[in-house]
């Protein structure tokens, strides 16, 4: 089985959730199966291994990928928050996404010591939150080395926002 199939075989997709016309790409399977799970986050950690310092997650999916992959790279992991759950200074950027609008913060000094930044998620989707925690990343002195989703959904050509970094996905239409 490649890859791919893996994740195919490990996604529910859920119609009209969490608003009409929207198919939601539900992950729970993966979470829920450690083999398959490891294997998309070697296949990930694989690509990256020695050439990043710190992964980036955000709020909430990209926990449950990120703290994982970065214990398996042997790197940090730094958490990407949605509004009012970090304490000290940070830094916050506003974004849409395909069923709604959120504010992001990261902690200011949380790429001080490690530039090159290994951000991931579970789906790009219109790109807003991906575009958003890039911006946060930038702003907080990191530098973005790659963008790791594990579905991309072209219709929505979230892609468009993310110009001038790699971002490695699995296309669905
Ligand atoms: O490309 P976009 O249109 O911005 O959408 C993608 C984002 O939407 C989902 O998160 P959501 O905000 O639903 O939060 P959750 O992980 O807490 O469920 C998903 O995990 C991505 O972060
Ligand atoms: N269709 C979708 N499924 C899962 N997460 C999403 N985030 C934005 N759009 C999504």
């Amino acid at each position: 089985m490649t890859v791919a199939e893996t994740l195919a075989a490990h996604t529910a997709e859920v119609p009209d959730f969490p608003k009409a016309g929207v198919l939601f790409k539900d992950f729970n399977p993966l979470f829920a199966a450690p083999a398959a799970f490891a294997e998309v986050l070697e296949d990930i950690a694989g690509r990256w291994r020695g050439q990043v310092d710190v992964v980036a997650g955000v709020e909430a999916r990209g926990f449950i990928l990120g703290a994982p992959l970065a214990q398996r790279m042997d790197i940090g992991f730094v958490p990407i928050r949605k509004v009012g759950k970090l304490p000290g200074e940070t830094v916050s950027c506003e974004y849409d996404l395909e069923y709604g609008s959120a504010v992001v913060e990261v902690a200011a000094d949380a790429f001080a010591d490690a530039h090159r930044v290994l951000l991931v998620d579970d789906v790009l989707a219109t790109g807003g939150t991906a575009a958003a925690a890039c911006e946060l990343i930038e702003r907080a002195g990191g530098r973005i080395a790659g963008i790791e989703m594990l579905l991309e959904l072209r219709f929505l050509a979230g892609r468009d926002k993310l110009d001038g970094y790699v971002v490695n996905a699995i296309q669905v239409d």
